[in-house]
């Protein structure tokens, strides 16, 4: 048996009748970074939901830690979700407005039928860097790097073994993109998590990448 975290063979994902993932193929092992990159449009969030099994593909397979996910039932899924977290590139959208950090954080775990401790929850914060005092305030309170934070303290939650990014720092200020990276790699290194990173930005990607997976038009052009 494969020892992938994630083994993606020729995966297809379509919007009607039009391809936007045409038979790509990858792996990830445990604690390694690949990063998908190429032009707006060319496949990379829609293969990120196939991933996660939000977009269900029109054929091929995602076996995540040995399993093949695309036969499964979404109450079959129920119980491998938490170990697949996403982290999307807007961090107020993916947030509710109307609820506080602390909430937001624990929500996950309350999804699970989990009841999170105060003293969970300031763990989770104070993991991704923030004041635990930090839980009682709303999105729109935080910075945008303050508050990218609070969207990876929830994906942590779950103790999940495997991160899918989605442009996890392209919505930031130069100047902070850095602080969330680097946090990123520390809890790489401290939780062996894998993470699919997508990003457009060259620079980032090398900087950040153990491999990179280049697309064009759906399909794989290198990596
Ligand atoms: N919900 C949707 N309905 C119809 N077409 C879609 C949908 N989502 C994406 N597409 C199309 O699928 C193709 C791939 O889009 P996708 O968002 O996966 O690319 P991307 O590389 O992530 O782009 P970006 O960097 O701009 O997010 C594009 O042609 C896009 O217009």
């Amino acid at each position: 048996m494969s020892d992938a975290l994630l083994d993606v063979r020729d995966l297809v994902v379509r919007y009607g009748d039009a391809t936007a993932v045409d038979h790509v193929s990858f792996t990830l092992a445990p604690g390694e970074t690949l990063a998908l990159n190429g032009p707006s449009g060319c496949g990379k969030s829609s293969t990120a939901l196939a991933v996660l099994q939000l977009r269900r593909p029109a054929s091929g397979e995602v076996r995540f830690e040995g399993q093949e996910l695309t036969t499964l039932s979404e109450p079959e899924l129920r119980p491998i979700r938490p170990r697949m977290q996403p982290v999307f590139q807007d961090p107020y959208g993916s947030l509710s407005p109307r609820h506080r950090i602390r909430d937001a954080v624990a929500e996950p775990l309350r999804i699970q039928g989990r009841r999170p401790t105060p003293d969970q929850v300031a763990e989770l914060l104070d993991r991704v860097g923030l004041d635990p005092a930090y839980g009682d305030r709303r999105p729109h309170e935080l910075s945008g790097g303050q508050c990218q934070r609070a969207g990876i303290a929830r994906a942590l939650a779950c103790e999940p073994h495997l991160l899918v990014l989605d442009e996890p720092v392209s919505s930031l200020d130069p100047s902070i993109r850095a602080g969330v990276l680097n946090l990123l790699a520390d809890l790489q290194d401290d939780l062996g998590l894998g993470y699919l990173f997508i990003c457009h930005d060259r620079a980032v990607v090398r900087r950040f990448a153990d491999r990179v997976m280049e697309m064009r038009d759906g399909r794989v052009i290198s990596g």
